[in-house]
């Protein structure tokens, strides 16, 4: 793929904003591959004055650390101008999404869908005779950047509730296509722009339908449906899931599943498909992502048709939190004699509690881990941790644990906290189990949801429980747990996640509503970096290991070190030709001392 990233005006909600797209389009173009392919994207940063990097969602990154795309982790931002190539292996089926990870790019709308079928030959545990792919994302009028800046200014401004909620990129501001169902809201005219005209999602009638789903929100939870279709789960996050009929999903944003439907009602009605903020409280009137199903061969008017179609599907209440549990405990693995479904190891090496809470540091509202809100090193970690590089690093161990008397049904009694860079290392081949610990807010009797995102791993969702988690008596699901690479933590919960570190890498694990992450609630796992071989490159050339590389010779035959252009497919080795010529020079100066010796 050749991609420009660039800033365009757009109407994403029939309001004219400014929107981050690639070549041109909004969201950015979907990307369908077969288990084993190669991705290369070759990506072109059009944006006049930001750095720009891409995130493959839920793509493990299997030797390619260095292609995890996230900007002061893994790589460099790719700076205004410059072309980076992005080489890696989509390994395993399954829905995926890739989006922005730098400041808040992905909530400016720099995001788009990843398919991957299973490899020619290969089966899922399912049939259907064909798909649809819906991304879920939520929208701003205000831009990015005052975002930004007012979550980061004293007195703290919070950005609110989403103005629209987007499927595939189209949302329609104030007014509805449900308008006359919804109370307080108004139908939309029929002359709404075609940016923002809702996606119908036309199909086949007596068929089976793949639905795939993804949520890129930058804040809102979604509750899901399909109005009259029973939906079958049978995948969360690119793995097999036992199948589970529903008939809503509760969506965070980080989330992906895959659903079947039977395309076998009624042909001359259209279907509401909707998506209705949950887990926040919800602005009111209502103001739920909609559009309809629709049965081949009458093609509607989504505006005009949308009233035939069947009733609109009821909202559950948004603080519904004991359904939301019940959903989060219907998704365990598929048991299967057919394919190999890994299990996770019956104990753990090494467990972490990180505690959730948010902090006021002398009036900035930050939100911290274990009491460190995430700062990032403007070297990106993968490079300092790589090159041994203390300077780009910060020497404060950080805590495997909190204090046992604190309170986290409480506001925190101390509402300060320390920032920096919360790296936890990692050897390889280990067993870690982590413990994600809500708490109360700064305000009391509050506490919010969180949906926590790994990079570079799946990892068996263990289990979720009220209150502080116990090593005696919290109860851990080892029989049959999901693998997923995003997880729900509710509000005054906890949530228990295994993995293994057998993938060398530095990987952020964090909250993926994007302005808590921006407010410093992640942190990282660097995990058997000696490991790492190669980097290619264009990937490390800034901060202090573009000094090293520098100093070292030993890469970018470019002498400014800027990214190269194209890096070569498959990576090529730290040791350019510089560093081989010194390693010759090294070599005959050792024979000549021998010799004189
Ligand atoms: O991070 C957040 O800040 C606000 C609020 O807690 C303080 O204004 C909010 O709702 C968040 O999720």
């Amino acid at each position: 793929y050749d991609w420009n990233v660039e800033y365009m005006y757009w109407k994403p909600d029939c309001v004219e904003s400014l929107v981050m797209g690639i070549n041109g389009k909004f969201p950015g173009p979907t990307i369908t591959a077969k288990a084993g392919d190669t991705i290369l994207v070759k990506l072109t940063n059009k944006l006049h004055t930001e750095g720009v990097v891409i995130h493959w969602h839920g793509i493990r990154q299997l030797e390619t650390p260095w292609a995890d795309g996230t900007a002061a982790i893994s790589q460099c931002a790719i700076n205004p101008g410059d072309t980076f190539l992005y080489n890696f292996t989509v390994d395993k089926a399954g829905t995926y999404f890739y989006h922005g990870h730098y400041g808040m790019q992905r909530s400016a709308g720099l995001y788009g869908s990843l398919n991957v079928d299973v490899a020619d030959g290969a089966k899922e545990p399912f049939a259907y005779d064909d798909e649809i792919t819906i991304l879920l994302s939520d929208w701003w009028h205000q831009s990015v950047h005052k975002q930004e800046v007012g979550l980061s200014s004293k007195p703290f401004r919070w950005i609110g509730e989403p103005q629209s909620i987007l499927i595939n990129g189209k949302g329609q501001f104030g007014c509805s296509l449900g308008g006359e169902f919804i109370n307080g809201s108004t139908k939309c005219s029929q002359d709404i722009d075609e940016q923002c005209q809702p996606e119908v999602f036309s199909i086949q009638p007596k068929k089976k339908y793949r639905v795939r789903i993804a949520s890129t929100t930058s804040l809102a939870s979604l509750n899901f449906s399909i109005g009259n279709h029973t939906m079958t789960l049978v995948e969360a996050d690119g793995n097999y899931v036992q199948q589970v009929e529903v008939d809503s999903l509760n969506i965070y944003s980080g989330d992906t599943y895959s659903v079947l439907i039977e395309t076998n009602q009624y042909p001359s009605t259209n279907y509401w498909i909707s998506a209705y903020q949950i887990a926040r409280k919800p602005p009111h009137p209502l103001r739920p992502g909609l559009t309809i199903l629709n049965y081949k061969p009458k093609a509607p008017n989504p505006v005009l048709d949308a009233p035939s179609s069947s009733p609109l599907p009821t909202p559950p209440l948004w603080n519904d939190f004991t359904g939301g549990k019940s959903f989060a405990s219907k998704i365990l693995a598929l048991q299967s004699d057919q394919l190999t479904i890994p299990k996770p190891p019956t104990s753990f090496d090494r467990r972490i509690v990180l505690l959730n809470t948010q902090n006021n540091n002398s009036g900035y509202i930050r939100w911290s881990i274990n009491n460190v809100s995430l700062v990032l090193p403007t070297t990106p970690l993968l490079g300092s941790l790589k090159y041994g590089l203390l300077n780009g690093l910060d020497s404060e161990k950080p805590a495997e644990d909190f204090p046992a008397n604190y309170d986290v049904m409480k506001p925190p009694v101390n509402p300060n906290s320390n920032s920096g860079g919360s790296v936890y290392k990692f050897d390889y081949g280990i067993t870690i189990d982590v413990i994600i610990q809500n708490a109360n807010v700064l305000e009391p009797h509050t506490s919010e949801v969180h949906p926590w995102h790994l990079h570079g791993h799946d990892f068996w969702v263990l289990g979720y429980g009220e209150g502080r988690f116990s090593s005696e008596s919290s109860n851990l699901n080892l029989k049959n747990p999901p693998l997923r690479n995003n997880v729900v933590l509710f509000p005054h919960g906890w949530t228990a996640i295994r993995f293994v570190t057998d993938n060398p890498g530095v990987w952020p694990f964090h909250c993926h509503i994007e302005p808590h992450l921006h407010m410093g609630m992640g942190v990282v796992f660097a995990e058997a970096v000696n490991r790492i071989k190669t980097v290619p490159s264009g990937v490390l050339e800034c901060g202090l290991t573009a000094k090293t590389i520098l100093a070292d010779s030993i890469t970018s035959p470019d002498p400014l070190g800027a990214p190269s252009p194209s890096p070569s497919p498959g990576g090529v080795s730290s040791l350019g030709p510089m560093g081989a010529v010194n390693l010759i020079f090294i070599y005959l100066f050792v024979l000549c001392w021998l010799y004189v010796c």
